[in-house]
């Protein structure tokens, strides 16, 4: 059965199409890098497949059914610069949201709830950070919160806009980890990723994206000089070049 499966799909902003005919079948178990250019359309796509975004036709489908039917098993770390982080919340609370999905919006989170996402804190290096106001942590410790409350959702399929954007080597390699773990434990991840020159190592799988899907499949099909180029436009330099 398919983990994600996307159809002619469309969505624009007001009369400004920014993605077509987009289609694409994601692999089971595969870490994907989703690069493109500036305003290709990576976040709009997330959120298109999310339903933040209305679409203008086509279909999207999880474990052959729909987002509203499979939603404890979609997990989703937004853009850090589109959240509120002066929202009066602590680290911890902002991982026991992870878990809403399961222990549902009304109820209060019990022990065993708090033990999870204390763990799932701690997998991220941010235990001490517990209790700390999230519009106090520095911009990479925002982003290992928010690695652990999508860890704690122990979704199987994650979606993740930019989570290795201005953070620190120590950072990226923490949340390049966690990801590989993910992986290892038979989940399906992608990512909008930014440099090129980490793409080979960091994914199995490369979508590359203009507003429609120039090409996808295994890293070492789809990313080469001809396609990322085509990707771009003519004015890249190929970095193996450089
Ligand atoms: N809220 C919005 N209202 C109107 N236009 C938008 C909005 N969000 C994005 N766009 C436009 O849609 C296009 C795709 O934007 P999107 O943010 O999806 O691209 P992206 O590939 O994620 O870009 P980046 O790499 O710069 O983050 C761009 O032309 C952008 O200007």
């Amino acid at each position: 059965m398919s983990v994600l499966k996307v159809d002619n799909l469309s969505a624009s902003y007001r009369k400004n199409k920014v993605l077509y005919d987009v289609n694409f079948d994601v692999k089971p178990g595969s870490l994907t890098g989703i690069v493109g250019p500036n305003g290709a359309g990576k976040s709009t796509l997330l959120k298109v497949m999310l339903e933040l975004h209305p679409k203008l036709s086509g279909n999207v489908s999880f474990f052959g059914s729909t987002l509203a039917k499979t939603k404890t098993k979609v997990g989703y770390v937004p853009q850090r610069g589109s959240v509120d982080w002066d929202f009066p919340t602590n680290a911890l609370d902002v991982v026991l949201m992870g878990l809403y999905g399961k222990i549902g919006w009304f109820k209060w989170p019990n022990k065993k709830d708090k033990d999870l996402a204390m763990q799932s804190l701690e997998k991220m290096g941010m235990a001490d950070y517990a209790d700390r106001q999230i519009s106090q942590l520095s911009g990479g410790q925002q982003q290992r919160v928010f690695l652990a409350r999508a860890l704690v959702q122990n979704a199987d399929l994650y979606f993740m806009d930019e989570p290795l954007v201005g953070v620190d080597a120590a950072t990226e390699t923490a949340i390049m980890a966690t990801l590989k773990q993910l992986k290892a434990d038979g989940k399906t991840v992608m990512v909008v990723h930014h440099d090129l020159l980490t793409v080979e190592d960091y994914f199995d799988h490369v979508m590359l994206l203009n507003k429609t899907i120039i090409d996808y499949g295994k890293t070492e099909d789809v990313f080469t000089k001809e396609q990322v180029q085509r990707t771009y436009g003519g004015s890249l330099r190929w970095m193996k070049e450089a």
